[in-house]
């Protein structure tokens, strides 16, 4: 049975040495007094080597060499459409394909039943999932779709034809009804269209886009032609881009629960794991890949994977993998492979954020696309609590610790209860880490200078409640559903208000609350007005000295990028007269007139009103 955190730190001397041998991969961690530390800090722990084997020379297929003429039909008569086996639809057990060995229909090898229940029994699932899941805090929220013929939403899954196998999982994971990303979403969707998707952390992003592609393969074509013989090369029908590792597993352990017995395929690739073990999976077959884009690339070069099927393309956290860091390597991975051109697939990208510059960019990838808004465009959700102490960076750790003792001292006995504290740098996240364990607090860590194994197991032993304590560097700010996190802390406060956005939704997901505390001192002033727009926004409590430092910094203090007036007042950017790549405008400075949530008429949404707009692009543009 899960110990609560009231217990945990209560106990931590004798828990925290056996809680941290196998959350921090052989080190052992402090008792409670000070001084009598065990703990091994995170760079001398032991790290096994790489099982990678060096990556192969490009074998793959020439870029663009096969590519399709634009222009045809969608998915009228695909040019090499060697699928079977989909046609049994409700039932599941159709035959896979891509692979070597096809997959599921084969009988070779029986699925492995991914709720952990009776296969044909319907079990409850595990009670803590779904259980008491308040969606109706979510049924005023106002939704923005634009585009060309939008297909109606729906109110029940039952509306939707998923398909018999589909629905069942559904039921399994005690989804009664859909959520709102998932009303207008999942319609959207089945019909074909490409989409792009902003709704707030925590509200059903994943099924939205994973239902309609699990469906949307059970039903397509029975008639296959397999790949060549004895070729390595596999053909997955759809592909998820996650930015991390976690998330994509996460993705994967997600869509195999709604696939399970269709017949459907999911496999995940992920960089820092053993790519042979990844390959065996792909040749036991796939038609959903999920993968992060480091690790595709090497499989395309590689030539054991190729795009050339690929039917729906899915961004998560789509202004991620269109940002800086990501963008060559999504272009590399959409427009110079082998994947069909848009128009002849179906993308869709999801985010909780999606800031002008990047909707320009990604109008790259889509076909006449519909844009969906639930919530505004980059807000939190008003069920998480807001709150901003200053403190200054010396003060941290002792406020920390208050925070830390006020919640294991309001928690409820035998509850779980989770806390995420994030932090700027890996540096800072060992050292926090190392500090908390000294002073007998049961925490672990995840970063990016850790080995994967070691990441994997922090975040098992953070989501079991064996180190109820997470710092975190932006690795851990995405998607992560961790149930019963309670509490997230931004002890350093990132320098993008949407990170902060991201990070803060770990927690007040599906419906349930959260509290979010984040440190603010003058290190911070670029944050202040984003972080006020926000939070008034939210239906926060504004503390004065922030609401000073915003109106400060409206006047040339402050440049987070993604302010300059319109943060909530613009929303598909087609909408907007600044629909122009060139454009110099970042944040719909140049005349809203897409009406929604705000709109020209200043106060938060206004392209005048605000805090005053107007500042050149940042480095980032
Ligand atoms: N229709 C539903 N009914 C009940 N629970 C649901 C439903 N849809 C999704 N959930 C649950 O809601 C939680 C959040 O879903 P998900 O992780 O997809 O959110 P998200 O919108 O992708 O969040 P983020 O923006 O942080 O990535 C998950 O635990 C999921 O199982």
């Amino acid at each position: 049975m899960r110990a609560s955190w009231a217990d945990l730190a209560a106990s931590s001397a004798a828990d925290n040495v056996s809680a941290g041998s196998s959350a921090n991969n052989g080190a052992a961690v402090a008792g409670s007094a000070p001084g009598r530390s065990a703990y091994v800090p995170p760079h001398l722990r032991n790290r096994p080597p790489s099982a990678d084997p060096p990556a192969a020379a490009n074998t793959g297929p020439t870029p663009g060499s096969d590519r399709p003429g634009s222009g045809g039909p969608r998915w009228g008569a695909p040019r090499n459409d060697f699928r079977a086996g989909y046609g049994g639809g409700g039932g599941g057990r159709a035959g896979g394909w891509g692979g070597k060995g096809g997959s599921w229909g084969g009988g070779r090898e029986r699925e492995v039943n991914p709720f952990g229940d009776d296969v044909d029994t319907e079990q409850p699932f595990d009670e803590q999932e779904n259980s008491g899941i308040n969606f109706d805090a979510y049924e005023d929220i106002p939704v923005e779709t634009s585009g060309d013929n939008v297909p109606p939403p729906v109110n029940t899954f039952a509306e939707i034809d998923l398909g018999e196998a589909v629905n069942q999982n559904i039921r399994r994971c005690k989804y009664v009804k859909p959520t709102p990303v998932q009303r207008h979403a999942i319609p959207i969707s089945l019909v074909g269209r490409d989409l792009m998707a902003c709704a707030q952390t925590g509200s059903g992003k994943t099924a939205a886009f994973c239902f309609p592609i699990i469906s949307g393969i059970m039903k397509s074509s029975p008639q296959v032609q397999r790949p060549p013989r004895g070729a390595r090369t596999v053909y997955p029908l759809a592909l998820i881009l996650s930015p991390t590792r976690e998330l994509s597993m996460q993705i994967h352990e997600e869509a195999r629960k709604f696939s399970y017995q269709t017949g459907v395929r999911v496999v995940v690739a992920y960089g820092g794991a053993p790519i042979n073990q990844q390959l065996r999976e792909l040749e036991r077959g796939v038609d959903i890949l999920v993968a992060t884009p480091g690790r595709l690339v090497d499989l395309l070069e590689r030539a054991r994977v190729s795009l050339q099927m690929i039917r729906y393309l899915t961004l998560d956290e789509a202004d991620r993998m269109l940002d800086m860091g990501f963008e060559p390597q999504i272009r590399k991975i959409v427009e110079q492979m082998d994947m069909p051109p848009s128009g002849e697939r179906q993308t869709m990208l999801f985010s909780a954020t999606f800031p002008k510059q990047i909707q320009r960019l990604a109008s790259d990838f889509l076909y006449n696309y519909i844009f969906l808004a639930v919530g505004r465009v980059g807000s939190s959700t008003d069920l998480i609590v807001q709150r901003v102490e200053f403190v200054h960076d010396s003060d941290k750790r002792s406020y920390l610790m208050d925070l830390l003792h006020a919640q294991r001292d309001t928690a409820v006995q035998g509850k779980q209860s989770l806390t995420l504290v994030f932090v700027e740098t890996k540096k800072g996240a060992d050292a926090l880490e190392n500090w908390l364990c000294g002073n007998g607090f049961p925490a672990t860590s995840i970063h990016g200078d850790r080995t994967q194994q070691e990441r994997e197991s922090a975040l098992r032993s953070f989501k079991s409640g064996r180190t109820p304590i997470l710092v975190a560097t932006d690795v851990a700010a995405r998607g992560l559903d961790i149930p019963h996190v309670s509490h997230v802390i931004n002890f350093d406060l990132p320098n993008d208000i949407d990170d902060y956005v991201h990070r803060i939704g770990r927690t007040g997901r599906a419906g349930k609350s959260g509290l979010a505390t984040a440190f603010f001192n003058e290190n911070n002033s670029s944050m202040a007005r984003s972080l006020a727009e926000l939070m008034q926004e939210a239906n926060q409590e504004v503390p004065t000295w922030l609401s000073r430092y915003a109106a400060r910094s409206s006047f040339g203090g402050g440049r987070n990028r993604r302010s300059g007036g319109g943060r909530f007042g613009g929303r598909d950017i087609r909408r907007e007269g600044s629909f122009n790549r060139g454009g110099s405008d970042y944040y719909g400075g140049g005349g809203s007139n897409s009406g929604g949530y705000g709109g020209s008429s200043g106060g938060y949404g206004g392209s005048s009103g605000g805090y005053g707009g107007g500042y050149g692009p940042s480095a980032w543009d």
